[in-house]
């Protein structure tokens, strides 16, 4: 149905609320299901299929999330402007869809694998797919989100206002919900094997299940198209908007003389020209936006869940005993905290306020939410500290730190010039890394003739001197002088053994030489060594975010693989992850103050024809979040995470102060009341008259007809 040509309708209802709902909240569902289960496995994808270093991943990743929130204003412009919100909604799903669905087809390595061995030939051709399908995603997530939270908004009625705000709980509810199924099911079907030639990480799965929910979320949002309340957009809004604050600019500079009488607002230098209710609406949405100008900062600190607290957990212990949490999964403690908090804090915590009789209005929740935040990067200072305390002393850029191992048959002296001395046992390490502040080393060994070798070791590195069965071909290799990634475990072996060996998974070792790292995840591993007929068996279990180099005797077939010796390079990690549960607490509740408030207050202050234009400034507040991200892990770069943490605990802190000072300015209105009185001004045509007349009669009927049936707003 022609939503210009829809002027009045009913709608029906359940429990006070209209039915339309429905069809819109599992719209939600079913889009951030979608959106957040290709989140959840893009930087993977970047990473281990396009081969992109972590910096560039991340960076992609982060300016893509930003572009997501960038793109609300180009949605709110063509709903409010143009289509309206219902059509907007549609068509810009359909973009949605098939950017998702690009994004699947371009994670399909067979398509360009001509040779078969795994990986792609042609990576412009899959990174071309991929931007493409993400710039597609962006542009319709983006561009519905603004649409759909108001087009929900619009389905009530004014007496509907307890329910209208208990819709954008649910409707939060419903975010959540979706984000997390699909931040537990996504990294689950990444990890299964799939492909047409060769068995890869299933990608295609992982992308392909997003891209049929989104399909899902369409057809759910078309089905309820009979029963929506859609209002007509009015003319390019935006563009009027610009123009009348444009004049007003303009006027304003070109009767700056004092002998001009002041106006109350500069606005109503546009008074000359432009409709008063137009100029009314402009002062709504600017005293709002005004007083959104430091909600960026709470988004920065909200959005390093993703990046540096996932970090954080590499470095922690994830062994929970009954389960075990990877890293990246912490991260769903968001949405299982928002499914509990948003109906404690509706049902029991914001009722027992008021009715303490304290005023806690929707700034001051949003700021009191900020603090949350703030405090909760306080507790990722402390908790880091207490990491830092276990982390191995690496070296700094000028200094460089080595260890040596020893495969020879005896104990030896190592003397390393000028003056560091160390006694190894045969199958044995130095105890830790000697550092060094000079590149230049000099090696004797009290062997019989005495060997000495020279040495350049990587500065800023960490290198283990192998000494082999053949002591004269020492030599170095390089470590691991970071925590593994996604706490993992490096391991490699030495082969002491006097031919070449086969190891389960790793290619074949030849006598005296190491292996390069590789990572295994927690949990016990089996190995199996081969050489020819012969083969043992050995099992280790391992932690979180360790390394080892395992080293091989040349009796390993003899004792059943029992005199492999293991050097501990980098201790597994001690700190439990269980410490970052109070900073997701914290900035979950900062959340639920903040982000549902906020929703609630951007729909609520804006006037009926630019509720998704406010919505859409209110999420451009996120997408600034992100671009500070960006800027400050580019040039900020403290010495200590912990005073990164507490830096930005700190800025918060300040903003929310800032922020305090402006709510208190800002006086709460109610955008239909002024408009009625601006047009009450101007005096109402008889034609509005009318429409008023039947809508307040309508309002009446309503209040005394409790049946199941009522009025639509016109
Ligand atoms: N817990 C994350 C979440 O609920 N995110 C919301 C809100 C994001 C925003 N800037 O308003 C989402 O819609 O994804």
């Amino acid at each position: 149905m022609d939503e210009t040509t829809k002027k009045k309708k009913k709608t029906a209802e359940c429990c006070g609320y209209p039915i339309s709902i429905f069809f819109i909240v599992v719209n939600e569902f079913c889009e951030r299901f979608s959106y957040y289960g290709m989140r959840a496995v893009l930087v993977l994808y970047f990473r281990y299929f396009l081969l992109w270093d972590d910096d560039l991943a991340t960076s992609i990743y982060h300016a893509f999330v930003a572009l997501c929130y960038l793109t609300p204003i180009l949605g709110a412009i063509i709903a409010d402007s143009w289509l309206g919100k219902f059509k907007t909604i549609i068509y810009l799903s359909i973009v949605y869809a098939i950017g998702q669905v690009t994004m699947a087809i371009s994670t399909i390595h067979d398509i360009t694998d001509a040779n078969r061995d795994g990986t792609p030939d042609n990576f412009t051709f899959h990174i071309a797919l991929s931007m493409l399908g993400l710039i597609l995603i962006a542009l319709g997530t983006g561009g519905i989100k603004p649409c759909v939270a108001a087009f929900g908004g619009d389905q009530f009625q004014e007496h509907q206002s307890r329910q209208l705000n208990t819709f954008f709980s649910v409707f939060y509810l419903c975010i959540n919900a979706g984000s997390l199924l699909s931040t537990l099911i996504t990294p689950v079907l990444r990890a299964q094997e799939c492909g047409i030639h060769t068995q890869q990480q299933c990608y295609p799965l992982a992308f392909g299940v997003p891209a049929v929910l989104m399909v899902i979320s369409l057809v759910v949002f078309i089905a309820g198209s009979g029963m929506y309340v859609k209002t007509d957009p009015e003319g390019n809004i935006m563009w009027s908007v610009c123009k009348c604050i444009g004049f007003a600019i303009k006027n304003r500079f070109r009767h700056r003389s004092s002998s001009y009488p002041k106006r109350e607002h500069w606005m109503d230098w546009a008074n000359e020209k432009y409709d008063k209710l137009l100029i009314a609406q402009i002062k709504m949405v600017l005293k709002v936006l005004f007083l959104y100008i430091p909600l960026p900062m709470f988004w920065t600190l909200f959005d390093q869940k993703g990046s540096r607290w996932t970090l954080q957990a590499t470095t922690m212990s994830g062994d929970f005993g009954a389960f075990i949490l990877q890293p990246d999964q912490m991260q769903t403690v968001n949405p299982i905290l928002i499914l509990t908090l948003v109906p404690i804090m509706d049902r029991l915590i914001f009722p027992l306020i008021q009715k303490c009789g304290l005023n806690f209005s929707p700034l001051k929740r949003m700021t009191v939410g900020m603090l949350f935040a703030a405090m909760a990067f306080v507790s990722a200072a402390l908790v880091q500290i207490e990491i830092d305390k276990t982390l191995p002393n690496f070296p700094s850029s000028s200094e460089s730190q080595l260890k040596v191992v020893n495969t020879y048959s005896t104990t030896l002296n190592v003397t390393i010039s000028p003056n560091e001395h160390l006694l190894i046992e045969s199958f044995g390490s130095s105890a830790d890394y000697v550092t060094f502040d000079h590149q230049d080393i000099t090696v004797s060994l009290n062997t019989n003739p005495v060997i000495t070798k020279a040495f350049s070791l990587i500065k800023g590195g960490r290198q283990t001197l192998i000494i082999p069965s053949d002591p004269t071909v020492m030599y170095l290799k390089e470590d691991v002088k970071s925590k593994p990634r996604e706490g993992k475990n490096a391991i490699r072996f030495v082969n002491g053994y006097t031919a070449d060996l086969n190891i389960t998974n790793l290619d074949s070792i030849e006598p005296s030489a190491t292996t390069n790292y590789t990572l295994v995840n927690q949990g016990k591993r089996d190995f199996v060594l081969r050489h020819g007929e012969q083969w043992c068996e050995f099992s280790r279990k391992f932690g979180f975010g360790a390394s080892y180099t395992f080293l091989i005797p040349s009796t390993v077939f003899s004792d059943d693989c029992e005199s492999i010796t293991e050097v501990e390079d980098m201790k597994p990690n001690s700190v439990h992850m269980a410490l970052q549960i109070p900073q997701y607490f914290l900035i979950t509740t900062g959340e639920v103050m903040f982000s549902v408030t906020g929703l609630q207050f951007s729909y609520s202050q804006a006037p009926k024809n630019m509720k998704s234009v406010l919505q859409a400034g209110w999420l451009c507040t996120n997408a600034v979040g992100n671009i500070i991200v960006l800027i400050v892990a580019e040039l900020g770069k403290l010495p200590k995470q912990w005073a990164e943490y507490l830096l930005f605990a700190s800025l918060l802190v300040a903003v929310s102060i800032i922020f305090s000072i402006m709510a208190y300015f800002y006086t709460y209105i109610d955008p239909a009341e002024i408009e009625a009185q601006v047009r009450k001004e101007q005096g109402l045509e008889p034609e509005e008259m009318e429409k008023e007349t039947i809508e307040m009669e309508e309002k009446d009927e309503d209040q005394k007809n409790e049946q199941g049936v009522k009025q639509t707003k016109i």
